[in-house]
């Protein structure tokens, strides 16, 4: 079977799209042909599928599938790269849609210039705080703020928090030592989170700047993590590290975010997207 895909990147976190609205695929095969196109040597080479699919609850949906076929409740960079591709290819004809997740609905605005978009902002919502809407096991159902966390023979302190999916943030003197190798797999399947986790490892700079590396779950170290992102801002501000309300720039391995968490609890996430190629993949997986 031949399918149109575009591969696009959000800062280097790149995944397989394919426009449902076009063409259509069966549910089971979903997490095979996710490990199949992530695969770069025998399939295209990506952190992961999304999908484009049509929405009866918003202007229309987005789907991810980790490289590992394990489907994840949304993803910041894939967001902005979908509501780009919305907008670029006449799925949507205005400049602030709604895009419906696993997670949530969320509102995307983009920044366009002669129909090319630049620029992308999304409200990501509220976080979710809570241990048990996180979620992690093991403790009362308070937040989970620089709690210790025994990993092997080391002690962390982690701060856990939802955006929809999962994610473990831990702080670091110094990123270029964050032990994402070391600790990031041990983290993410970690019994303490029984859907898995994201890890993510931060450095504060300033009041208004983080450097960040992530180990996500079910695709290993990526270059940026949207999520993740947001992730680290809301920790970082419930650690005092960083302002609420206040644009706070998260250097990635991949490039730089602007996050905002809001007085209305909403987090805000802005950036940009890339069409990196288009074309026809030919499934090798039973399909
Ligand atoms: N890279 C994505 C996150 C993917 C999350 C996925 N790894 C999971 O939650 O299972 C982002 O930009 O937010």
């Amino acid at each position: 079977m031949e399918i149109p895909f575009t591969k696009m990147h959000g800062l280097g976190n790149n995944y397989i799209y394919i426009d449902l609205f076009k063409f259509n695929l069966e549910e089971e095969m979903l997490p095979d042909i996710a490990i199949e196109v992530s695969n770069v040597n025998t399939g295209i080479g990506s952190d992961g599928l999304i999908l484009i699919h049509p929405s009866n609850k918003a202007d229309l949906g987005m789907r991810i599938f980790n490289k590992d076929g394990s489907e994840g409740q949304s993803c910041g960079n894939g967001l902005r790269c979908t509501a780009k591709y919305a907008y670029e290819n006449g799925i949507i004809d205005k400049e602030i849609f709604r895009i419906e997740t696993k997670a949530n609905i969320v509102e995307a605005s983009v920044v366009q210039e002669q129909g090319v978009v630049n620029e992308i902002k999304v409200d990501m919502g509220k976080p979710a705080l809570r241990r048990a809407d996180v979620p992690m096991m093991g403790g009362d159902d308070a937040q989970v703020v620089d709690e210790p966390f025994q990993v092997g023979d080391e002690l962390l302190q982690v701060t856990a928090v939802s955006m929809g999916n999962p994610h473990a943030v831990f702080f670091v003197d110094d990123i270029t030592k964050a032990p994402l190798y070391e600790l990031g797999p041990a983290i993410e399947k970690d019994r303490r989170f029984p859907h898995g986790v994201n890890v993510e490892f931060i450095e504060k700079v300033t009041e208004n700047e983080l450097n960040f590396r992530v180990w996500e779950r079910g695709s290993g170290i990526t270059q940026a993590c949207g999520t993740g992102a947001c992730a680290a801002v809301v920790a970082s501000v419930l650690n005092n590290y960083v302002k609420r309300n206040e644009e706070v720039v998260v250097h990635l391995q991949g490039g730089d975010l602007i996050i905002k968490w809001d007085e209305n609890g909403h987090v805000w996430m802005t950036g940009g997207a890339e069409v990196i190629a288009s074309g026809m993949y030919k499934f090798n997986s039973n399909s």
